[in-house]
């Protein structure tokens, strides 16, 4: 079977052919009304610590870019907003569209952002990543909106790789990427490209940060395809909103 995509013909619309999960009942990501959220003055502030010496690499896994974080100590984690226990950074990327009027999974109602960041962590209460990944409470994932402010300074030199390109990335600061204020929403949801595994304490930052119309140019120079095959820029690879099933989001703020 092809791998999953973008695709007309591997598309999220086609995910379900092999992940049956993706009409579950906690499926990500999904459109958020601020007026249907409710604050929950029990939520506590965001506590995100980030050691730039963690930084390994970055990678273009033929749907995203990501950079991975070694993650066997708990110098890069988050701890307390609407999570119990400490949950260490494994990695972040970013969904953006082909034009700034789209790119975002998550919708603010029906606002779609130019792009969306996820910052990765698992739940240390679990051995391993692949482990905590399985798990309802496994995973969290702290999501920025990113807007396009022009001639914004770049969020940082990410020059395009081909599928499969691995470079070392020493020294980067995932705390340069956070919006000031960290007021989030929260709520039960999943990953959202396969597996689609329900295991994700989603936190919307309210906030997003700005980055620069080149630095979209350079998102949407990445390739989905391999050194040698015909080149096919990377872009939309974002999951629309999918049913709320009863869900509550919650709001750190009011
Ligand atoms: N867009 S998102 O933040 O919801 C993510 C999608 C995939 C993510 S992963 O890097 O954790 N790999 C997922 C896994 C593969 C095998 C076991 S779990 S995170
Ligand atoms: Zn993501």
């Amino acid at each position: 079977s092809h791998a999953w995509g973008y695709a007309a013909n591997n598309g999220p619309d086609k995910w379900c052919d092999n992940f049956p999960i993706a009409n579950g009942p906690r499926q990500s990501p999904i459109d958020i009304l601020p007026g249907a959220a409710s604050y929950d003055s029990g939520l506590k502030p965001l506590n995100l610590k980030y050691d730039p010496a963690t930084c390994l690499d970055i990678l273009n896994n033929g749907h995203s870019f990501q950079v991975s974080f070694s993650d066997d100590n708990d110098s890069s984690s988050l701890k307390d907003g609407p999570i119990s226990g400490t949950y260490r950074l494994k990695q972040f990327h970013f969904h953006w569209g082909a034009s700034d009027d789209k790119g975002s999974e998550h919708t603010v109602a029906g606002t779609k952002y130019p792009a969306e960041l996820h910052l990765v962590h698992w739940n240390t209460k679990y051995a391993s990543f692949g482990e905590a990944a399985s798990q309802p409470d496994g995973l969290a994932v702290v999501g920025v909106f990113l807007k396009v402010n022009l001639n914004q300074q770049q969020v940082a030199h990410f020059s395009y790789h081909f599928q499969g390109k691995q470079t070392t990335f020493p020294n980067f600061d995932p705390a340069t990427l956070l919006p000031g204020c960290l007021d989030y929403w929260t709520y039960d949801g999943s990953l959202t490209t396969p597996p689609l595994l329900e295991s994700v304490t989603w936190i919307v930052c309210k906030e997003p940060i700005s980055v620069s119309s080149d630095q979209m140019g350079k998102f949407r120079s990445l390739l989905f395809s391999a050194e040698g095959e015909s080149e096919c820029c990377m872009m939309d690879n974002y999951r629309p909103p999918q049913p709320l099933k009863g869900r509550a989001v919650r709001a750190s703020f009011q």
